[in-house]
């Protein structure tokens, strides 16, 4: 595991920001890291980072202790919210991060990021003059340019256009193929099961599920039923077979299926209990709906930032 820790927790005085996280993260996925506004993304890559001590819990990261000076120097960090120097080109910027990080072949990598970014030809303009989707090229860069094992991305696409999005998207699956670990805090939820391999799902510091992409969306198919004459008992005869079956408020049925060929099975059923079937509507599941089952039962009073 490039990624591995067992309880790990964050208090800031009596607010626990991460509550015991255990992560397990092979090298060389993409890997999601989801939840809403104040569940305590940020906070837990700030810690696998080595840039916030956990108040309790451990890991490893690269196969090293948390704050490992040298796991440190094999990954890369794109902070949320990073602000940089206006004053400053976009290449004094990457010079000056090339040194922080004591690069050898400077002129070759900051080039390489460059290139990969789509910021060829801007660097000689001061990144006070750059519009958000530059700044945030130019911070991606940043974190690229001492070509990282492993890449903490903290929602890297929340200043950019659609097709700004996309070329960050196929960033992330150039990274992947050379071999790198992606670390992809994301709130745009089409985005991060474009590209990732497993998700984890967070809520209020704790984690609530950890799946393989293919296994969390591909299982299932939720159906949306209208019928006439649906009743509570008939509903709970149906149960013996049906467990997921469930009226809505506003009278349509609900129900999760393994598979599309057990659609025909459950129409005929409901037509033999006598009722009138009106439409059946199936759909995939999508990560969004996943996202609002596992974390978004609740209103929007209950985020915290
Ligand atoms: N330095 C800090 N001092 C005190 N509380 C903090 C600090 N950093 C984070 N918190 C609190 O910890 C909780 C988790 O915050 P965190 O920024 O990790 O969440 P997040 O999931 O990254 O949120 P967002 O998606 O809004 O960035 C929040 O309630 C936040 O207010």
């Amino acid at each position: 595991m490039i990624i591995e820790t067992h309880a790990l927790t964050k208090k800031y005085g009596n607010k626990t920001a991460c509550d015991q996280i255990n992560l397990a993260v092979e090298a060389g996925q993409v890997y999601g890291f989801l939840g809403r506004n104040g569940a305590g993304k940020s906070t837990c890559i700030k810690m696998l980072t080595g840039l916030v001590f956990p108040t309790s819990g451990s890991g490893t990261v690269l196969g090293k202790p948390l704050g490992d000076v040298s796991a440190r120097e094999r990954m890369g960090y794109l902070p949320e919210l990073f602000r940089y120097q206006d004053w400053m080109t976009g290449l004094d910027l990457l010079n000056f991060h090339a040194q922080l990080v004591k690069l050898k072949n400077k002129k070759d990598q900051i080039g390489r990021a460059l290139k990969l970014v789509g910021l060829e030809g801007q660097e000689k303009y001061k990144v006070g003059s750059y519009s958000k989707g530059m700044q945030q090229r130019i911070g991606l860069a940043c974190a690229l340019l001492p070509n990282p094992q492993l890449i903490f991305l903290d929602e890297p696409t929340s200043a950019l256009d659609p097709i700004g999005r996309k070329d960050v998207r196929d960033i992330i699956v150039a990274l992947k193929k050379e071999g790198a670990t992606v670390f992809l805090n994301s709130h745009l939820l089409s985005e991060v099961e474009a590209v990732c391999d497993s998700v984890t799902f967070i809520h209020k510091g704790t984690v609530v599920k950890s799946a393989r992409m293919d296994e969390l969306l591909m299982n299932k198919i939720s159906l949306t039923i209208r019928v006439k004459g649906m009743t509570e008992d008939l509903l709970g005869t149906m149960h013996n077979q049906y467990q997921s079956l469930q009226i809505l408020a506003d009278g349509s049925l609900t129900a999760t299926l393994k598979d599309y060929e057990e659609i025909p099975a459950l129409a005929a059923k409901l037509i033999s209990h006598g009722l009138t079937l009106y439409e059946l509507t199936p759909h995939r599941e999508t990560l969004e709906t996943v996202f609002m089952q596992l974390v978004g039962e609740e209103g929007l009073s209950s985020q915290q930032s």
